[in-house]
């Protein structure tokens, strides 16, 4: 099991793997069938209940909401070719001390 700052490369290389394999019975494939726009309204729609959870939903809504909208984030990563890589260089490039 990978550590938990890991978790996000970790789940990004499944989905990777996932797309590549096109592993029957896979969400992230079916996903992937359906289109980029597909994709990307899911992403909207889980970051739309992430801010309901969060005004009017237990910690653990929430929790289990920021879950879902990483993993479709991933997922969206992953059709568009941007690795968590270049995300966190770009987070680096900001970050004051
Ligand atoms: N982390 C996740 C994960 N988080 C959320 N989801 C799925 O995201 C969906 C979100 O629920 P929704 O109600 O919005 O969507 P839905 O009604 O199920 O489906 P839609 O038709 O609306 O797309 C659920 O089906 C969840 O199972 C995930 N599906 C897969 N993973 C991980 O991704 C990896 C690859 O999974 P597979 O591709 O399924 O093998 C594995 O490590 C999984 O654990």
């Amino acid at each position: 099991m990978a550590e938990s700052s890991e978790v996000l490369n970790e789940l990004y290389k499944i989905i990777l793997d996932r797309l590549s394999s096109q592993r029957e019975g896979s969400y992230t494939v079916k996903l992937y069938q359906r289109g980029k726009p597909y994709i990307a309204q899911k992403v909207g729609e889980e970051a739309s209940e992430v801010i309901v959870a969060s005004l009017a939903e237990g910690k653990e809504r929430l929790i289990s909401e920021i879950a879902d909208l990483l993993y479709h984030l991933l997922v969206l990563m992953a059709v568009n070719n941007v690795k968590p890589e270049e995300v966190y260089e770009e987070l680096k490039r900001r970050m004051k001390g």
